[in-house]
């Protein structure tokens, strides 16, 4: 048996081998290609102004000029290509030298002799056309590898479904391209990969996981036919990871006709952004768009300032507040307001007067008398339109009658030389009288001295926002029935002034600035993006209904792969369990998929085991089958001895390379701890915001960053019935455990929290 092994394992160090080799070729040919291609950009950049015709003298002279230059232009953007082309090759190549596949398979095709034996890497590697000694990983038949069962197996192809025979599955650990191990595998991907992919210390970086991509994921990342994909899957389930393969996927199985730049994720924060930033150039495909929906709202309201994560995060609020905050959030309310716009187009559109020199250009009566001018079949796009069109008419009649006034002769008269030069421009100055002269200077003059008038025109400037924003919270009594929402008239009145003194503040709710946007949008009779193809998001389960409904509308053309764990929630009390239903009414049932994921690979089976029972509904969550230490629980007597116990454990884990996180619930706790530390003499570097990095070593970080991310070793700071009360909190708690990929340790003052002391003790270590 031994023997067929050691046969076995030569076979495949020749084979490796023989690749190795291969791709070396291709790599000097590559060098070659690409050394070829800077010369040839080279040369032309520096004959740029000797090839290119200048003559500026006469008009016909500049514009050949203009042309010469666009062709120099074009021709080095092409060499451009071919270079970066030639390089992006060359880098792929250098990656498949070191590691250039880690599976082959086995498999009779019908119809065929003989059965076929594929390799499956990074990227796919042919020696000639036809010829491949590697597949993609995202190639159709390499499906099968991931699929798990062996015999006969079918997988997707663009022009349908292929049956085959799979009969070998068989891994390879290659480093620096050289053959580690090789052992076949005839279940799910084989444990031992994955449990070595496992075992690896964390990182401020996120890694590709191609070669051990389960079978659940597989389809996550494959599925090419819903509407709205929705992964739910418990922390630690490979949801994101999963996501970034599946970006990949598509751009590769829609290349050419789908580029990085219509593939758009919103994510929890910044910070995660910056931790997943290497999957795909990892994997040789460029990153998508990614932004937080705060980024997302705030690039275009940029006269309020808009809630931020900890703002919204530490804000507290009474009974009341919570069930507007959740009406808010609601497709109820987004419908509401697509109702409020509809109206619209027959009455109440607030304008602001558009002034000229102090007087009214076009005032509120006037603005309202030629919107409301258009008869009934008009929307609010086309009206707004219409609308412009009338005042720019207005505008230009106006620049006729304002060249005859008094200020423009005077205005004209003292002209510096300075100004006049700028009047002048590029015109020619040869003038037939001086009152041909007057004239080109006066029209001149008031063309730009209407400028701000025609801005306010173009930009939208006499919709009043502000005041329709606030006249439609108004009429929401009138449109919504806040009986059934329990929600009082005084509660809502109140709800309306305080908006309204935080926008004199300028000042927006996170709730508040999407709807506002959504009613701009909808004034102005915007479309969304229509190039954008797929829209991903992430941590689903921390925006409401409304949010979604609107990231739709701005991508109406879109494809929507939406993943999250519901038991995540960091703002409990905005209610998630209802976003499923509201979905489904966003998309059509039969082009809408769920997946669930419910095996947790983030961390050791004795961590996920603890997490779990955070929950009261946590049954569903398996642990992967990784052992590690137990999960400790300390109570101390006061601060001080917190800090003993954080320090005791810091040091446990610098001993042993493991990197930490001090997770604290809000960011005055982690002010706080980071003080201690410091006085303690340990170094720790805090994360105050968002906009923060990812460092090496200690980290504090408040509960609400901690998304998305993972660390080898977790102090739950305090975790005391004082910070954690009750149900509401378990999501919370169960969130800032599940961030521990080997270590956890909770540490509490004085009376530990209901959501831990209700464990079951024997899955935890008691620390006296
Ligand atoms: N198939 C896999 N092979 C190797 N590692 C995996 C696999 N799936 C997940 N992992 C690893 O498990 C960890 C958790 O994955 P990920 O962060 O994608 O989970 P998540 O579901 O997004 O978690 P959370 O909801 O808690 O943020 C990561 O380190 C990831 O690399």
């Amino acid at each position: 048996m031994k023997h067929l092994a050691d046969q076995i394992f030569e076979q495949e160090k020749h084979h490796l081998g023989t690749v190795v080799d291969k791709i070396g070729t291709a790599i000097k040919k590559a060098e070659a290609d690409a050394t070829t291609a800077k010369n040839n950009q080279t040369e032309i950049e520096k004959n740029f102004f000797k090839d290119v015709r200048v003559n500026t003298g006469t008009y016909s002279g500049m514009m050949d000029t203009a042309i010469s230059v666009r062709q120099q232009q074009q021709l080095l953007s092409e060499r451009e290509n071919s270079w970066r082309h030639a390089t992006d090759r060359l880098d792929t190549l250098q990656k498949l030298e070191k590691r250039p596949y880690f599976a082959r398979i086995d498999f009779h095709e019908d119809g065929e002799k003989s059965d076929e034996a594929i390799y499956i890497g990074l990227s796919s590697f042919s020696d000639s056309p036809e010829h491949f000694l590697i597949y993609d990983w995202r190639a159709p038949i390499s499906s099968v590898y991931y699929d798990g069962q062996m015999g006969d197996v079918s997988y997707q192809t663009p022009d349908g479904t292929q049956h085959v025979n799979l009969k070998l599955k068989r891994q390879f650990t290659i480093e620096d391209s050289e053959l580690k191990t090789v052992f076949d595998t005839d279940e799910t991907i084989g444990d031992q990969m994955l449990l070595n992919a496992l075992g690896n210390q964390s990182d401020v970086k996120m890694k590709s996981i191609v070669s051990t991509i389960q079978r659940e994921q597989n389809k996550i990342i494959r599925n090419t036919d819903a509407d709205l994909l929705f992964v739910q899957g418990a922390a630690g389930s490979g949801k994101t990871a999963a996501i970034l393969q599946r970006v990949a996927f598509l751009l590769y199985r829609y290349r050419g006709k789908l580029n990085a730049g219509q593939v758009i994720m919103f994510s929890p924060n910044q910070l995660f952004n910056d931790y997943v930033d290497q999957v795909l150039p990892e994997l040789g495909e460029q990153n998508m768009i990614q932004m937080t929906y705060y980024q997302f709202t705030r690039r275009r309201i940029p006269n309020l300032e808009i809630e931020n994560l900890q703002e919204r995060f530490e804000k507290q609020r009474t009974e009341e507040e919570r069930r507007i905050q959740s009406f808010e959030g609601s497709l109820q309310f987004f419908n509401a307001v697509t109702k409020y716009a509809e109206h619209l187009g027959t009455s109440g559109m607030r304008f602001r007067n558009i002034t000229f020199h102090g007087n009214h250009f076009a005032d509120r009566d006037r603005l309202k008398e030629i919107y409301y001018s258009f008869n009934s079949t008009y929307n609010l796009g086309n009206r707004l339109e219409g609308t412009k069109d009338e005042l720019i008419r207005m505008l230009n009649r106006k620049v006729g009658s304002e060249i005859r006034s008094k200020w423009v002769e005077e205005a004209v008269q003292n002209l510096s030389q300075e100004e006049l030069h700028d009047l002048f421009k590029n015109n020619p100055r040869e003038f037939k009288d001086n009152d041909e002269e007057f004239k080109f200077l006066a029209r001149q003059l008031v063309i730009k001295e209407l400028q701000p008038v025609k801005n306010a025109i173009t930009r939208n400037r006499f919709f009043n926002i502000n005041a329709q924003f606030i006249h439609m919270l108004r009429s929401m009594p009138k449109i919504v029935d806040f009986d059934k929402l329990n929600i009082s008239e005084a509660g809502w009145d109140a709800h309306v002034e305080q908006v309204m003194a935080d926008m004199k503040d300028h000042h927006i709710s996170a709730q508040g600035s999407s709807a506002y946007l959504y009613l701009f949008d909808l004034m102005t009779g915007k479309k969304g993006e229509r190039s954008m193809r797929y829209v991903f998001i992430d941590e689903i389960q921390d925006y409401n209904a409304f949010q979604l409904a609107y990231i739709r509308f701005n991508y109406p053309r879109a494809k929507f792969t939406l993943l999250g764990d519901l038991n995540q929630a960091i703002f409990a009390g905005e209610t998630t369990h209802s976003l499923l239903t509201e979905l489904s009414q966003m998309f059509k049932p039969e082009k809408t998929e769920v997946v669930q994921l419910s095996k947790s690979y983030r961390s050791t089976q004795q961590i996920t085991d603890f997490t779990k029972e955070i929950l009261s509904e946590g049954e569903s969550i398996e642990s992967f089958n990784r052992t590690g230490e137990l999960p400790t629980v300390q109570v101390t007597a006061d601060e001080k001895s917190l800090l003993k116990a954080a320090q005791r454990q810091l040091a446990r884990d610098r001993q042993d390379h493991e990197t930490t996180a001090i997770i604290g619930r809000d960011s005055v706790d982690c002010e706080r701890i980071a003080d201690l530390l410091k006085e303690a003499g340990e170094s720790a570097t805090l994360i105050r915001s968002e906009n923060q990095r990812l460092v090496d070593g200690t980290i504090i970080v408040p509960s609400f960053l901690a998304k998305g991310l993972e660390f080898d070793s977790v102090i739950v700071w305090d975790a005391s019935d004082k910070k954690y009360e009750a149900d509401y909190d378990q999501q919370l708690l169960y969130t800032i455990c599940s961030r521990a990929m080997h270590r956890l340790t909770v540490i509490a003052q004085q009376q530990i929290s209901p959501l831990i002391a209700k464990i079951n003790p024997d899955l935890y270590q008691s620390i006296q």
